[in-house]
């Protein structure tokens, strides 16, 4: 396992990978037919033989991660808030700030039962995590125009026994009137001149549609924005939303809007209001 360890982080670092030794650690772990990080540890302790089976799919692995394919699509399954997600590309790897954005909604919202949308859904992150923290009976709309999105967040529904969550992504917001107490929305957000700057993990291998916002980046948040005072009901109507840190000033003019701040310290997430 060592020896293993130490060729796969020298093949990384000399093909310039990022995050060389965390990849391979990882990796491993799944080669190993585990899923904590320890587990490398451990057989590095005891000295553990990789067997015949272990050592080719993990150097299956490596071949791939050589090729920048994120570690998530690789291993194929990846944690997000409390929840294990199946992951497939090119539907977008859930990022860590987006379980920020499960926190803040969940305080605002408490803990009655929901029925919320969940739109540009991707592997179903957000509105799986929530629906997970959720009071029985309450339930989870997907939407999203990447039918691969669609049907992963439902096989990821299924995997999680989350039998509540329907796809609405061919209804029209006529047919959705008055459907939902609140919306969530990770929409795209990057300004397309911006696009260019990715890293080539994200842009060889995530799928564009997931990550181009428009000129200022808040083009689908805008068509989600106009078309959500139908479709919401009752007495919050709160879309909430994870931007860039330069969208929610560009909202504040035209809605009420409150943003708030990540981890980092920065502008990522708002809330609008149609009450
Ligand atoms: C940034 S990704 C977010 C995916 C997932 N919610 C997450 O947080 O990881 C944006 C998603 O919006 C979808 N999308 C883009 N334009 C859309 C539109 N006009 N209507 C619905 N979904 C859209 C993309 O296919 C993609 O899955």
């Amino acid at each position: 396992v060592r020896t293993a360890l130490r060729d796969a982080v020298a093949a990384l670092h000399k093909a310039k990978v990022p995050e060389a030794q965390a990849s391979a650690e990882w990796l491993l772990v799944h080669a190993l037919g585990e899923s904590d990080r320890n587990s490398v540890t451990r057989a590095i302790a005891t000295k553990r033989d990789l067997d015949a089976s272990e050592q080719a799919q993990f150097s299956a692995f490596i071949e791939r991660r050589l090729t920048r394919e994120p570690v998530q699509y690789i291993v194929g399954t990846w944690a997000f808030h409390d929840v294990e997600l199946e992951l497939e590309p090119p539907t977008l790897i859930p990022r860590p700030e987006t379980e920020e954005l499960v926190d803040l909604v969940l305080d605002w919202w408490g803990s009655s039962t929901a029925h919320f949308a969940d739109v540009g859904c991707g592997s179903g992150c957000l509105g799986l995590a929530l629906l997970n923290k959720l009071p029985e009976g309450s339930s989870c709309t997907a939407i999203d125009i990447s039918q691969e999105a669609v049907s992963l967040s439902k096989r990821n529904a299924k995997k999680l026994g989350l039998s509540s969550v329907y796809d609405a992504s061919r209804q029209s917001a006529d047919q959705l009137e008055g459907a939902f107490d609140f919306i969530v929305s990770n929409p795209p957000y990057i300004p397309s001149q911006d696009l260019r700057g990715l890293d080539a993990e994200v842009v060889d291998f995530e799928d564009p549609r997931a990550l181009d916002g428009g000129a200022d980046g808040l083009v689908v948040a805008r068509q989600l924005l106009a078309r959500a005072p139908l479709v919401l009901r009752g007495d919050r109507k709160g879309v909430w939303l994870e931007l860039d840190e330069t969208g929610p000033a560009l909202l504040k003019p035209s809605f009420a809007c409150e943003s708030f701040v990540d981890l980092a310290g920065k502008e990522r997430f708002a809330r609008v209001d149609f009450s």
